[in-house]
């Protein structure tokens, strides 16, 4: 190995995961998002704030198809996941959906058990050849949502019956068992007290080591403490995006800063 080679290892050049290039949506008469562009990085957390209905959630539904789903929306620009368009007609949604992986503001446990909970997405994508594979995919998901203890003697017990923050560990595990690439959180938090809160965010922390979390957020606090890069909506435009440091300290457009001073929003 000479030189050349360890100087270019040590650049931090992350890999690029989602690609999206002057995406706009409608719903009906509503333009929500206009002509935003914006790279998602591997293993990184990106946070997406701005004030309420500048289109956070709508971007973050664009990135794993969520919007298809809403007869009036239309999308129009590219969003490309590992280079490939994930709006080509070619692409299976629900394998998408695997990849790319959803939390929801409000915890929303299936109405099944733990375990099935976990083991649910794992089985439609025949991710086990067996009973004790399930187990061990139902057990790693656990272990990696941080509830693995808390749930290991009720695995049967309805995922219902868990506290707030237990429910949210839990969809998190959900999401994480069928190994996504990225995985979108929208509010994670909201429904939470300060700490599951807490619990949420250490987390996070952990899961970006494997791959890369959009997270939309209302708490600038949050967006601060949990991720690296942050991009600030306003109108349905993308005002800003960079470092996360730079941006809370020294952002470029005074869009950015009256929102984080306080004086928008
Ligand atoms: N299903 C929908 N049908 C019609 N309009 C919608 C729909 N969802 C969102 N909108 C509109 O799109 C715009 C962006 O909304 P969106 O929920 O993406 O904003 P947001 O920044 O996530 O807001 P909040 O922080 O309040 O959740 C708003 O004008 C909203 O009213």
């Amino acid at each position: 190995m000479n030189d050349m080679t360890l100087t270019e290892r040590n650049v931090d050049t992350k890999d690029i995961k989602i690609a999206a290039s002057n995406v706009q949506v409608h719903y009906g008469e509503t333009h929500a998002i206009k002509d935003v562009n914006v790279s998602i990085e591997d293993k990184t957390v990106t946070a997406f704030i701005g004030p309420s209905g500048c289109g956070k959630s709508t971007f973050l539904r664009c990135l794993n198809r969520m919007n298809d789903t809403i007869q009036t929306c239309s999308i129009k620009g590219k969003i490309l996941l590992d280079g490939e368009d994930i709006y080509d007609k070619r692409v299976d949604v629900v394998q998408l959906r695997a990849k790319v992986g959803m939390v929801f503001q409000k915890p929303n446990p299936f109405p099944k058990s733990i375990y099935d909970n976990v083991a649910y997405g794992p089985k439609i994508h025949g991710l086990a050849r067996g009973k004790s594979e399930l187990d061990e995919i139902v057990e790693k998901a656990l272990r990696r949502a941080a509830i693995w203890e808390e749930v290991k003697d009720r695995l049967n017990a309805p995922g219902t019956g868990l506290s707030g923050g237990q429910q949210q560990r839990l969809c998190i595990a959900r999401a994480v068992a069928t190994e996504p690439e990225v995985l979108l959180m929208d509010e994670p938090c909201s429904a939470l007290d300060p700490i599951a809160t807490a619990q949420v965010e250490e987390l996070i922390d952990e899961l970006r080591q494997r791959f890369s979390v959009v997270i939309v957020t209302h708490s600038m606090q949050q967006a601060a403490r949990v991720s690296q890069k942050t991009a600030f909506f306003h109108l349905g435009s993308l005002v800003e995006f960079g470092e996360t440091g730079q941006i809370f300290t020294n952002p470029n457009d005074p869009r950015t800063e009256s929102y984080i001073t306080g004086r928008i929003g």
